[in-house]
């Protein structure tokens, strides 16, 4: 089963309007390869969310970068799937390492958020990956499984989910995995979704990579046969961007 590439920005808390309307010009006018060959969303923060789906290119698609765990009610500060719903916005993600270290967010928090925002029809780029010191003590393998199973315990249909592997300590430090470590986690999690939820799921989930990916390297990562594409961060705010977009070409002449 084929897997289109996928390739996300998500913006973080970045970001003035004047700057995300540049953003915006810049990837409108980007020369990129077809929807057939690669999937395409941006990742605003919330308050923009209007403003780039309105403005943005109807061959790119918008994610908000969390929502609730459930319906909305009385939750000061959160955001519900169904207001996104609502707002005709088709992904979010979810898991991200930011919000799991710094607003401690549990892998079973996570995985109820993935099943509720699946429920109301979001698609959902679910975000797992290691610290460093959990890959220096060789449980990186351990962690990301323990991800992976409180939402697929969660979750009974895959075919809206887009597993993003991002290992701590690669986020925003230019320090990448090399094209061996990503492959090696991301063939690991894939053999985890065949034992443990089903061979279909595990060959047509998409499993992509984050952390400290540029136009320098993004070939090579997507030269792996199991990295279907990246969740990109520092990146995806500048015009480079656009050729991290163009690595699916790799794939398609694979
Ligand atoms: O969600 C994106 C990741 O956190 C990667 O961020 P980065 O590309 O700035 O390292």
């Amino acid at each position: 089963m084929g897997r289109t590439f996928f390739v996300g920005g998500n913006w973080k808390c970045n970001g003035t309007s004047e700057e995300i309307k540049k953003i915006v010009a810049t990837l409108n006018a980007g020369q990129v390869p077809s929807q057939d060959v690669v999937e395409v969303v941006v990742s605003p923060p919330f308050v923009f969310l209007p403003l780039v789906k309105n403005e943005l290119r109807s061959d790119f698609h918008v994610a908000a970068q969390n929502c609730w765990v459930k319906k909305g009610g009385a939750f000061t500060g959160e955001v519900s799937a169904d207001m996104l719903v609502n707002l005709g916005i088709p992904w979010v993600i979810l898991g991200h390492s930011e919000r799991r270290a710094i607003l401690g967010e549990s892998n079973e928090f996570v995985g109820d958020k993935v099943a509720y925002a699946l429920s109301q029809g979001l698609k959902v780029i679910a975000c797992v990956g290691e610290t460093l010191e959990q890959r220096e003590s060789g449980s990186t393998m351990d962690v990301v499984a323990a991800q992976t199973k409180a939402i697929a315990e969660r979750v009974k249909d895959w075919s809206n989910v887009v597993v993003a592997y991002e290992p701590v300590w690669a986020i925003g430090t230019g320090k990448v995995a090399s094209p061996a470590q990503a492959q090696e986690v991301h063939a690991e999690l894939r053999k985890w979704l065949q034992a443990n939820v089903s061979a279909e799921v595990a060959a047509s989930t998409r499993i992509i990579y984050g952390g400290s990916v540029s136009g320098a390297n993004c070939k090579e990562l997507a030269g792996q046969p199991d990295v279907d594409g990246f969740l990109v961060g520092g990146a995806s705010l500048k015009p480079e961007f656009i050729d991290i977009i163009k690595a699916a070409e790799v794939k398609k002449s694979a």
